[in-house]
């Protein structure tokens, strides 16, 4: 169960327990971070649509592992017009790590989203990063940690997959978010979800469309559905990391 009382797929309750037995960071951290509005503006000025590429060794739907070195994957999204890139800090199930982050944002010049279940304030001090993400439905005290997020200079993206969950990170005053078309309680994906709650999202909000998006047809379906830039990670992993980032931002 989550902290709304609802059954996760097995893998997911796994990443959670996970999540409430790391350690977080010992000194807290102050983030000077790369603009991600000025990195979508610049995107939109050249004419490419806003994809957050995602470093994403594994994870528990995906077969197989992909273990180049993550700045050379970093580098290879940054050439085919990546705006952002998202590095999974996550251990235990996809294979990412925060010294990954670290290599990956001292490499390139976007922003660099730090892809994890963070859980407690402390885990926020465990590594820089540009963006964070917040995932609505693993975290009790919303408000309170997308505050303490701020306060280190982190821009916080929260993650939704309900209407109730966008009602609680607009409440907790988030202005970045990502909705999320895999359901973590069963780990199905159906791009209809962002397309049933973006119109809820209010027009000054940054409108994430995140998993799932598989083709240049999903792209468009999702900017259409109102998405200012698309999270992608699995397809994007399968083969030519270039190429790949290349076809969705010129979709
Ligand atoms: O991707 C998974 O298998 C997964 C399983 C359990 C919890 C979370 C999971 N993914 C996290 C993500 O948010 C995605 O990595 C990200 O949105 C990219 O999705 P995709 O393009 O479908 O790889």
């Amino acid at each position: 169960m989550d902290a709304n009382g609802e059954e996760l797929a097995p893998a997911v309750r796994s990443i959670l327990d996970a999540a409430h037995e790391r350690a977080g960071g010992e000194e807290r951290i102050s983030v000077d971070a790369r603009s991600f509005s000025d990195a979508l503006a610049d995107a939109e000025a050249d004419g490419r649509v806003p994809v957050i590429a995602e470093v994403k060794p594994t994870s528990p739907t995906t077969a197989g592992r992909r273990d180049d070195d993550p700045v050379d994957l970093a580098r290879a999204m940054v050439a085919g017009g990546a705006t952002a890139l998202s590095v999974l800090t996550e251990p235990e199930h996809f294979g990412g790590s925060t010294d990954a982050l670290e290599r990956v944002r001292a490499a390139v010049d976007v922003p660099v989203l730090r892809k994890d279940f963070i859980v407690e304030e402390s885990q926020l001090d465990l590594v820089a990063s540009d963006l964070t993400l917040l995932i609505a439905r693993f975290v009790d005290d919303l408000s309170g940690l997308l505050q303490a997020a701020e306060e280190r200079g982190f821009q916080p993206l929260v993650e939704v997959h309900t209407r109730a969950e966008l009602d609680r990170a607009l409440d907790a005053g988030a202005d970045l978010i990502g909705v999320n078309n895999r359901d973590l309680g069963a780990l199905e994906v159906d791009l209809d979800t962002f397309e049933s709650i973006a119109p809820h999202v209010p027009d000054d909000v940054t409108l994430i469309a995140e998993s799932g998006i598989g083709s240049t047809d999903d792209v468009r379906r999702m900017r259409s559905a109102g998405a200012d830039a698309l999270l992608i990670g699995s397809a994007i992993m399968d083969g030519d990391v270039t190429d790949n980032v290349r076809r969705f931002t010129t979709a």
